[in-house]
């Protein structure tokens, strides 16, 4: 059966070993896992596979940011995986979008949901300003969530913080966001954050969350006690 679990484990760690050693501890009916650019960089794609094995749905969040044909071929080795999320940057533009689109569409097979990253939620204003836009950061991801829209995907990367605006503006994309902290954890890197139960109520589906799980004394207890907060 799918899991019907929000939270998706952030498995930031610099070897197999320690990723599956977290996923033993971990029950796959309370969340899927997270597969990022540190894991998969040391790792490669065995530890997706071997994710997969001890049953659990896997978001390979590698954020694509390249031309269309680079990406959408990335995407596709990414469906071939069996991964159940994929991502790509939106600032890549329509185009490099809407071929990630085509070439899942015409996947065989599974077609894992197509996700496109906004604006990073370790950034505010002045990280924006630094890059050239002098926007506010949910100006920029409505700005994106658009554009994502016309190219057919399925969801956006975003802060909890933005989803009122984005269920308003684009309410069939599924919003995924990190950022999440429990009350009184440290924000670390993160600055557009939200707890996990103020993102579910702002409207996100799915609840990215690392560390507050990851670096806790017992990281199965932390993830049962989130779960029965919500
Ligand atoms: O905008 C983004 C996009 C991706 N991430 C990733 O989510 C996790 C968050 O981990 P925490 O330990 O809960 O901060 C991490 O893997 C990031 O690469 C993000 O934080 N923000």
């Amino acid at each position: 059966m799918a899991c019907q679990s929000p939270i998706l484990v952030a498995l930031d760690y610099p070897s197999q070993a320690q990723a599956l050693a977290l996923a033993q501890q971990l029950d796959p009916s309370l969340c899927r896992l997270k597969v990022g650019k540190e894991l998969f960089t040391r790792s490669g794609p065995q530890v997706v596979e071997a994710l997969q094995a001890q049953g659990f749905e896997v978001f390979l969040d590698l954020k694509f940011h390249d031309i269309p044909n680079t990406t959408a071929m990335a995407v596709k080795a990414a469906a071939e995986l069996g991964v159940w999320m994929v991502n790509v940057h939106c600032s890549g533009g329509l185009r490099m979008m809407a071929a990630c689109r085509e070439v899942l569409d015409q996947h065989n097979g599974t077609k894992p949901l197509l996700i496109g990253v906004t604006v990073l939620t370790s950034m505010e204003q002045s990280d924006l300003a630094g890059i050239g836009l002098d926007v506010a950061p949910q100006s920029q991801v409505l700005r994106l969530a658009g554009l994502a829209a016309e190219a057919g995907l399925d969801g956006l990367v975003c802060s909890a913080q933005e989803a009122p605006a984005l269920k308003a503006a684009q309410p069939a994309l599924q919003l995924v966001t990190p950022g999440i902290r429990p009350a009184g954890s440290a924000a670390d890197d993160q600055r557009r954050i939200l707890t996990p139960q103020q993102a579910l109520a702002a409207g996100s589906d799915y609840l990215v969350i690392g560390r507050p799980i990851t670096q806790a004394a017992d990281p199965a207890a932390a993830l049962r006690e989130i779960v029965s907060s919500l």
